[in-house]
């Protein structure tokens, strides 16, 4: 009753709801009461918060309850109160207030496997994090990630397309893969065939850096749960003991990488360019320049360069891969997006030779279709549904509408981004429609122009509107990373190949093609982010395109 009162004196809209959308044994649970979701059905909306109080429903749900109820609402539940909010004016601004609107802590700490991270803390620790890693995500990574994605897709097209009629349903895994390949090249200088080859385990470990760190990936949940020390005692399933055993070899790994770095900066060598190379310089340099009044002096502990390598992998694997994955599935079902990007793909083919041959600096920035459809992906299948904030100590106020309401301390704030993605009032009323040409427009100053395709501008849409990577300045460090990544494989798979879905007995392709949409749409949270909950559940086939080749 009490956080009740407190709701209505902030004065948006209230679902009531016996349960909390972040108590732990609610989200771990659910899933068995799965008729505790049919409850929405009541009348008088006495059911609604089950509809919104589940892991993904915002995925699920879109704008829906925003137009019902308004742009921000309230859930009231007995262990506080949570502001749900859509309205993007509200969304820029609470995200530009870092300060005021910061990171709930307890949800970020068990991420700190490793040690702490630019992504787990806050205040001048976070400053002083940021400071010391955003200059490692530079135009030289970008380079790096450009020139690994490029190799890795190449071997992934030509498996692809070995599959013949058959088609591949391995497009999830095999994006994992190279996403994986791409870190652990840009991260730490190693790099491995995209398919079988050699996969030599140095001297002194019992795994490869590569199969070390995708264990420790793909059980995040694990270690959130029960911590990593536990996975050392000899009493565990074989199956956590081999974990435990990928996260001594992986924390083995990078003591020794870091050894490395720090004897060839002792040396004054010059770096190779990975980002463990970066953090190591980036740190010490800043020791160096110690008398300065700079949080940013004090540097880097050997834990936190652990942790934030371990937050690089984590933060941009599955996000880039199931993006990745995503558009490829969606690219099958719509075929006329093939052909739009790849007469932007042979433009820059008949300039500079096939996409292996190209130097990132000429050509990323030309590829604004590409990367039109990885925009239109996140929008609609944005691998981060919501992004979690807190009041902290002290009542915050947020203006909509020219109103002023005030948020009481330890208000817990859910930013809602599938919502703001799909508002009819942003978007149109072909919102929910994955339509990647909506975001190029032709220039108005088309003339001269080489070639029509040089004359399209991107459209840049309104503050707070299009937050796949966060915003203001705790937006994600590593979006330009992903653009790279994502906008070199899709060069490379669509240059030479076009990809249509397998068809199961007596069915028509237009059958198939929904069948694709179909897939995509089934996705939901599995671990942190958003993934197709059957993704081998259709293949696709990769065949030459037949008139250009
Ligand atoms: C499509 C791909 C990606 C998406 C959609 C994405 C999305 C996001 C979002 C929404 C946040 C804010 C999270 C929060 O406030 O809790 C974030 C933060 C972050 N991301 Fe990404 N990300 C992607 C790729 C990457 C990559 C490739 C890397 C690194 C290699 C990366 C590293 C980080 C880090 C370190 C942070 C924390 C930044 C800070 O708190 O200052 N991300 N990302």
């Amino acid at each position: 009753i009490s956080n009740y009162n407190a709701a209505r004196k902030i004065g948006f809209p209230i679902v009531i709801s016996p349960v909390s959308p972040m108590n732990p044994f609610w989200i771990l649970t659910y899933r068995l009461f799965p008729k505790v979701l049919l409850l929405r059905y009541l009348p008088f909306g006495l059911g609604t918060w089950a509809r919104c109080t589940y892991m993904g429903w915002a995925f699920q749900d879109k704008h829906a309850l925003h137009d019902e109820l308004g742009h921000i609402f309230v859930i009231v539940t007995p262990s506080g109160n949570e502001v749900t909010m859509a309205d993007h004016q509200a969304v820029h601004m609470v995200m530009s207030r870092r300060k005021e609107f910061i990171k709930p802590a307890f949800m970020y700490e068990q991420l700190n496997i490793f040690g702490r991270n630019l992504n787990t803390v806050e205040g001048e620790d976070w400053q002083r994090q940021r400071k010391l890693t955003a200059p490692s995500f530079n135009e030289k990574t970008s380079s790096l990630v450009w020139n690994e994605a490029l190799r890795q897709a190449r071997d992934m097209a030509r498996l692809w397309s070995n599959q013949g009629a058959a088609g591949t349903k391995d497009t999830v895994a095999d994006t994992a893969t190279l996403a994986l390949h791409v870190l652990t090249s840009v991260g730490f200088g190693l790099t491995y065939p995209f398919q079988g080859g050699v996969r030599n385990i140095s001297p002194g470990h019992k795994m490869t850096y590569r199969d070390a760190l995708s264990l420790c990936l793909r059980n995040i949940i694990i270690f959130t749960i029960f911590g990593k020390k536990i996975l050392s005692s000899s009493f565990l399933p074989q199956k956590l003991r081999t974990l435990g055993v990928a996260t001594e070899e992986f924390q083995k790994y990078m003591e020794e990488m870091l050894a490395h770095e720090r004897q060839s900066a002792a040396n004054r060598e010059k770096g190779t360019g990975n980002l463990i190379g970066a953090l190591v310089r980036a740190s010490e340099e800043a020791q160096r320049s110690g008398g300065k009044v700079d949080v940013a002096h004090l540097g880097f502990s050997d834990e936190e360069i652990f942790g934030n390598i371990f937050a690089f992998n984590l933060a941009g694997h599955e996000t880039t891969a199931n993006t990745l994955a995503t558009a490829i599935v969606l690219m099958a079902a719509k075929p006329d997006y093939q052909k739009w990007i790849s007469e932007e793909i042979d433009e820059c083919s008949s300039a500079m030779g096939g996409p292996t041959e190209w130097a990132y600096e000429e050509v990323f920035h030309k590829l604004q279709r590409c990367l039109a459809v990885m925009y239109e992906t996140l929008r609609l299948y944005g691998s981060i549904v919501f992004i979690p904030k807190s009041t902290g100590f002290h009542a915050q106020s947020v203006t909509v509408d020219e109103k002023t309401h005030i948020l009481p301390a330890s208000t817990s704030v859910t930013i809602n981004v599938q919502a703001v993605h799909t508002d009819p009032k942003i978007w149109g009323p072909d919102a929910l429609e994955w339509k990647p040409n909506r975001w190029l427009e032709p220039s108005n100053s088309s003339h001269g122009q080489a070639s029509s395709l040089t004359a399209e501008t991107f459209i840049e849409p309104e503050a707070g509107s299009f937050i796949p990577w966060a915003d203001g300045p705790r937006a994600c460090v590593g979006k330009k990373f992903s653009q790279v990544e994502f906008v070199a494989v899709l060069a490379v798979l669509f240059q030479q190949y076009q990809v249509r879905p397998v068809l199961k007995g007596g069915e028509s392709e237009e059958d198939g093609k929904s069948a694709l949409i179909a897939m995509a749409n089934n996705s939901a949270i599995s671990a942190i982010t958003l993934q197709m909950q059957e993704p081998r559940s259709r293949a696709l086939r990769w065949e030459k395109w037949p008139s250009k080749h």
